[in-house]
């Protein structure tokens, strides 16, 4: 976890920063990951409660987020919170959700290098398929037990396309080439089975590429831009599935105009938009 040596001394985003009320609680699993960083970054800055899942792990890995960590010990308002739990252990699961309450669930969290998962095929279904299936069906047994409501967000890949020819869209079927490939596949069918069956407000967001500084830039879509999108996802009144992808290399705008044109909607009406 963040210990004091690398915690940023830098100003934490606060209610003030906010461009909506502070009310909202979000939980991240994947909070380290390149995604997950720019996720937590955004829904602080939307004013959040944030709530980040992490493994243990003996070397500190929150390098991505330290600039935004405020150790709670030293801020008694601090509105991000790291908590241990693993995709692989449904009772941590379970467990964080009735201690949190949140509002909204965002799973981002997987191992997600497709080469290492031929290598480790096990491990990687595990976390990344089962682990999808084990917090959808805490989110449900929350929500059931406690009479709430939670949305849910599952991070899908263009991988599940793998073989199958261009263009893909919401409705092109998969056809995964890799282990992880696959159990993304799992993850996204889970997602919707527990939206059929259970009415849960889940939504699966494929992403093409996205890049940013702490990738490597390149010409694609930028992550922080793919992070308010999928947030944008979970605002709407009813939950579908969507892929969100550039066209070459569009402008901020452009892609904005691209992905929520297939809503029928104008990102202008939705997105305090913010150059960077
Ligand atoms: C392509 C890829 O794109 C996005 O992810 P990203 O941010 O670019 O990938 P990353 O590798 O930088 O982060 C993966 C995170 O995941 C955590 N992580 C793993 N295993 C457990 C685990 O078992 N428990 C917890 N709590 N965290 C875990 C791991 O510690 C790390 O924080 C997602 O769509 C992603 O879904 C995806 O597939």
């Amino acid at each position: 976890m963040a210990s004091q040596d690398n915690v940023s001394r830098s100003k934490a985003p606060n209610a003030n920063d906010s461009h909506i009320a502070l009310t909202k609680g979000a939980l991240v699993t994947g909070i380290t990951g390149h995604d997950g960083s720019y996720l937590t970054k955004f829904l602080l800055r939307k004013g959040y409660q944030v709530h980040g899942l992490i493994r243990r792990s003996s070397n500190y890995n929150t390098q991505r987020i330290n600039h935004i960590y405020v150790d709670p010990h030293n801020a008694n308002k601090a509105r991000m919170k790291l908590h241990y739990a693993d995709l692989s252990d449904a009772s941590s699961l379970r467990r964080w959700l009735d201690v949190i309450k949140p509002d909204e669930v965002y799973n981002l969290a997987a191992q997600s290098h497709v080469d290492v998962s031929f290598e480790i095929p096990d491990y990687t279904a595990d976390v990344v398929a089962t682990g999808g299936l084990r917090l959808l069906e805490a989110v449900r047994s929350h929500m059931a037990d406690n009479g709430r409501n939670i949305k849910y967000y599952q991070a899908c890949s263009s991988e599940m396309f793998g073989s199958t020819p261009p263009p893909q869209s919401e409705t092109t079927p998969f056809h995964p080439r890799s282990p992880y490939d696959a159990s993304k596949c799992a993850a996204h069918w889970y997602t919707v089975n527990y939206r059929e069956e259970y009415g849960l407000y889940a939504c699966n967001r494929i992403l093409f590429n996205h890049e940013s500084p702490r990738r490597g830039v390149t010409r694609l879509g930028f992550a922080g831009d793919y992070m308010e999108a999928m947030w944008l996802m979970l605002q709407q009144e009813k939950p579908y599935d969507y892929v969100v992808a550039t066209e070459g290399s569009h402008t901020v705008e452009e892609f904005l105009e691209v992905s929520f044109g297939y809503l029928g909607l104008s990102w202008k009406n939705h997105v305090e938009f913010d150059k960077r």
